[in-house]
């Protein structure tokens, strides 16, 4: 039952009459080395793929997502997730599964645009040398999780490199607000979500100092700018058995 990669991999995408899952169809079907074998949306039965498909690229809803996981493993499948939703105790869990089986790869990334990758790594890096950094994340009206995937892991490597270099608690006076009028709050870092009609997915790190600051910036305009991506993902995971978070990974950059 478990997936060989083949030279050109059987890939089924769960989502697929999604805004993500649709693109990444067309994206698969134009890959000359991949085959399109399942396109999978609610009421399916992810179970059915088991000796149909070698890989999965899920694109779902946060509620969903884990439990699809589990259901690849259990099939034989590797599994490439950009779905929302993820926190440590859900990838605990997907790896504890995947320490019981051997050869399944499962790839979990919260961005799969090289600007998104690049944005994060950015601030990750500058975060050590500021006094202050927020991110305010930009999307359509039609997403349904706020704070982004993104901006949850942005603020938390922020946060980390943050704490490794022992920096404390940013300056804010702020004794009195509006509910909601700084942020979320992510490990230290306040993140801010705009939901805007005409917006795809973008993203502005603002870090400052005493007369200065420091501006990241991502825009996806398209979501063909996730494909690439999403396709040296496929590609990839089935050569990398265990759980890889993020695709920075595949890029040697860390
Ligand atoms: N990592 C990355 O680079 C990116 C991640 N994302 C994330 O991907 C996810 C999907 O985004 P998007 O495509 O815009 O959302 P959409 O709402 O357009 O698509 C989600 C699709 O999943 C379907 N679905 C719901 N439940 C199930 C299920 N149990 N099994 C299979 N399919 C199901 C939905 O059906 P129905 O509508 O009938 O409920 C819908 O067709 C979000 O979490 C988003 O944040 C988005 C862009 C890039
Ligand atoms: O829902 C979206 O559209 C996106 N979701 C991901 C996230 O929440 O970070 C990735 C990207 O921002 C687009």
């Amino acid at each position: 039952m478990l997936a060989r990669m083949t030279d050109f991999p059987r890939v089924a995408v769960l989502g697929a009459d999604g805004r993500m899952g649709a693109t990444v169809c067309r994206a698969v079907d134009n890959a000359p080395d991949l085959q399109l074998v399942a396109r999978l949306d609610k009421d399916d039965d992810v179970a059915s793929l088991a000796g149909r498909a070698d890989v999965a690229v899920d694109f779902t809803v946060p509620s969903v997502t884990e439990a699809n996981v589990h259901a690849l493993l259990d099939a034989g499948v590797h599994a490439v997730v950009g779905t929302t939703g993820w926190d440590d105790a859900a990838l605990a869990r997907v790896e504890e599964r995947l320490a019981r089986t051997e050869g399944l790869g499962v790839l979990v990334a919260p961005n799969f645009a090289l600007s998104a990758v690049l944005a994060m790594q950015f601030a990750a890096t500058a975060a050590r040398y500021f006094e202050s950094a927020e991110v305010v994340e930009l999307h359509h009206p039609n997403k349904v999780d706020a704070p982004s995937g993104t901006a949850l892991a942005t603020a938390r490597g922020i946060a980390a490199a943050r704490r490794d270099a022992g920096l404390g608690e940013m300056p804010d006076a702020t004794e009195t607000q509006l509910d909601g009028a700084r942020g979320a709050v992510v490990d230290g870092v306040h993140v801010h979500a705009v939901r805007l009609r005409g917006l795809v997915a973008h993203e502005e790190v603002v870090l400052g100092n005493p007369g200065e600051q420091l501006t990241i910036r991502t825009d996806s305009f398209d979501r063909e700018s996730f494909m690439p991506g999403v396709l040296l993902a496929v590609r990839e995971v089935g050569r990398r058995p265990g759980l890889t978070v993020g695709l920075e990974h595949l890029l040697d950059l860390r």
